[in-house]
């Protein structure tokens, strides 16, 4: 008769779904944990488990279009724990786009972001993990990929940068001041907000909207006017900007998170963009996933160089506060780039 220690060991995941259709900012009660069995891995797969999760505006956005039930997308850093697949051996760190779950099967395939072994540097631990979800991760690279492909700003010029307590916002205005020489101004919500992001550096001026009016701020800061905007946010920040810059400035349409919760998007003044002959740019950092290496490791120079001040993530705790976090991103109570610690006993 087989002994309890002769089976084989029965895995499964912890996954967070969707259980009801998002009405505005999403509520706890919207979310459901079920349980999946793991199967044995085939050739060619890898089991990987969680270690850090990231908490993504985007995820919104994307979920409108997934039915009720669906497990509910993101990306996270796992740890490699069991492989058939030379590529991602046992003891790797891996980021993939897995979703909101403790344990994927996975065979290394770009999923709606890549996925890949981080690099030496982060693997090695000389730089801590967490870090492939930040700086070096899709907020240093949309911040890196929408200033030098899309804005282009030259030394000197006065850029504006909206949500800059965010992930990708604070590292766009530390690399538009501190890299590329550029007036940054920033806005966000809150004066102790505006606080964090200046004592990190990296920028001239800051807004708190909530607090101040932001056209006003504007023409007192730049009295010459805004020649580059990085917007995060849409909506009535976007449009106050827009009635703040040159003509023939550029924007570079990161995110809009402004509409992510509503049934109608925000919209950008069309007027004030045909008259001034703004030049308006969206992009997804995924154009350039051929050359996210190249950029981590530039990236990665900044850091050792101490040219940026690449402070790690803001780290919350457990799996089961992921909704929560994710919620408080809608209510702007998060600052920088948030992910979660999935403890290793999970399961
Ligand atoms: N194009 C691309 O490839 C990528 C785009 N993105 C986008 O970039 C943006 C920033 O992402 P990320 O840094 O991860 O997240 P953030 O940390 O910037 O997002 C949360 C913050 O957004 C602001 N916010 C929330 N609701 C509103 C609102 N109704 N109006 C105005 N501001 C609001 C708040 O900041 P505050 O307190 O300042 O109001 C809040 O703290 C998002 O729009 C995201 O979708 C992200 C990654 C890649
Ligand atoms: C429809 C709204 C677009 C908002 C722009 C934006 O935020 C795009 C971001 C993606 C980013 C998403 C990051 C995390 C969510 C991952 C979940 C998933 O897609 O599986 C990354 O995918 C590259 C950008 O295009």
């Amino acid at each position: 008769m087989e002994s309890p220690s002769d089976s084989p060991k029965i895995l499964k995941a912890r996954v967070w779904t969707m259980s009801k259709r998002f009405v505005g900012i999403p509520e706890k009660s919207d979310f459901h944990i079920i349980v999946e069995r793991i199967p044995a891995l085939k050739t060619g797969e890898y089991l990987a488990k969680a270690v850090y999760i990231s908490i993504d505006p985007h995820i919104r956005a994307i979920t409108d279009e997934l039915p009720v039930g669906s497990a509910i997308p993101g990306i996270q850093i796992a740890s490699v724990v069991e492989s058939l697949n030379e590529k991602f051996p046992v003891g790797a760190y891996v980021h993939g786009a897995f979703g909101w779950r403790t344990l994927t099967v996975d065979k290394g395939q770009t999923r709606s972001v890549p996925t890949y072994v981080l690099p030496d540097y982060l693997n090695d631990k000389s730089m801590e993990v967490s870090y492939g979800l930040s700086l070096l991760g899709v907020p240093g690279l949309a911040a890196y990929f929408g200033l030098t492909e899309v804005l282009k700003p030259r030394r000197g010029e006065t850029l504006v940068v909206s949500s800059v307590a965010g992930g990708v916002g604070n590292f766009a205005a530390q690399i538009a001041k501190k890299i590329l020489g550029c007036n940054v101004i920033g806005i966000t919500s809150r004066d102790n907000k505006a606080k964090w992001c200046k004592d990190r550096g990296g920028i001239d001026q800051t807004i708190s909207y909530m607090d101040q009016d932001v056209v006003e701020q504007l023409n007192k800061f730049a009295p010459e006017g805004v020649d580059y905007y990085f917007d995060t946010v849409g909506g009535d920040i976007a449009n106050s900007v827009l009635s703040c810059m040159n003509d023939n400035g550029k924007i570079a349409q990161c995110g809009a998170i402004s509409g992510y919760c509503n049934d109608v998007p925000a919209h950008l003044n069309q007027l004030e963009i045909i008259e001034k002959e703004l030049k308006v740019e969206g992009f997804q950092v995924t154009r350039w996933k051929d050359r996210w290496f190249e950029a981590i490791d530039q990236l990665y120079s900044y850091h050792v160089g101490k040219r940026m001040s690449t402070y790690p993530p803001v780290y919350a705790a457990g799996f089961e506060s992921i909704p929560d976090e994710f919620i408080r991103l809608f209510r702007s109570f998060n600052v920088g780039k948030v992910v979660v610690i999935v403890p290793s006993n999970v399961l």
